[in-house]
C-alpha cells in the first residue's frame, strides 16, 4: 500500500536560461510504500514531521544557495536525498505554480543514479 504527503513552498531562484532573480510557488508530493501489516505504511505524524523539516528548508529560500541548478527536476532530487534515508520512499513529485507542469522522480530514477 502507498501513502503520500503533499506540501507547498515558495522560493526564489535563478536559472541559466531565466537568469533574473524570480520566485515560484511549488507543490510537492512524497510517496511511501510498505506492507502496512500493523495498519500503517508510515505513521502520518512521523511523515508530517519529516516532511515539515524538509519544507522549512525550502520555503522562502534562495535555492541556488544549496541546489546547484534549481530546476523542478533537481528540487525533486534534493527532496529525495533528504527523505529516502528516513523511510520507504518511492516517489517525489514537484509541480510548479498552477500551470500543470510537474516532474516525478521515482525508485527507478534513483536506482539508475545509484541513490535507491
Ligand atoms: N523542465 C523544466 N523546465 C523549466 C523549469 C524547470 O524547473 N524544469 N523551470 C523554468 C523556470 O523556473 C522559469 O522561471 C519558468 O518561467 P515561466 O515559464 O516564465 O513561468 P512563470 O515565471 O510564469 O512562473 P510560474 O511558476 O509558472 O507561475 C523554466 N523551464
Ligand atoms: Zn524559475
Amino acid at each position: 500500500m502507498k501513502v503520500f504527503k503533499q506540501f507547498t513552498f515558495d522560493v526564489a531562484h535563478q536559472l541559466p536560461d531565466w537568469p533574473g532573480l524570480h520566485g515560484h510557488s511549488y507543490t510537492a508530493e512524497v510517496w511511501f510504500e510498505g506492507p502496512a501489516t500493523d495498519g500503517y505504511v508510515v505513521p502520518e505524524s512521523l511523515l508530517t514531521n519529516q516532511v515539515e523539516a524538509v519544507r522549512k528548508q525550502l520555503d522562502h529560500a534562495y535555492l541556488n544557495a544549496f541546489i546547484e541548478l534549481p530546476t523542478s527536476e533537481n528540487i525533486a532530487r534534493w527532496i529525495w536525498d533528504r527523505l529516502r534515508p528516513q523511510g520507504p520512499l518511492i516517489k517525489v513529485r514537484v509541480f510548479r505554480g498552477s500551470i500543470g507542469f510537474g516532474v516525478e522522480y521515482d525508485l527507478q530514477d534513483a536506482t539508475a543514479e545509484g541513490k535507491a
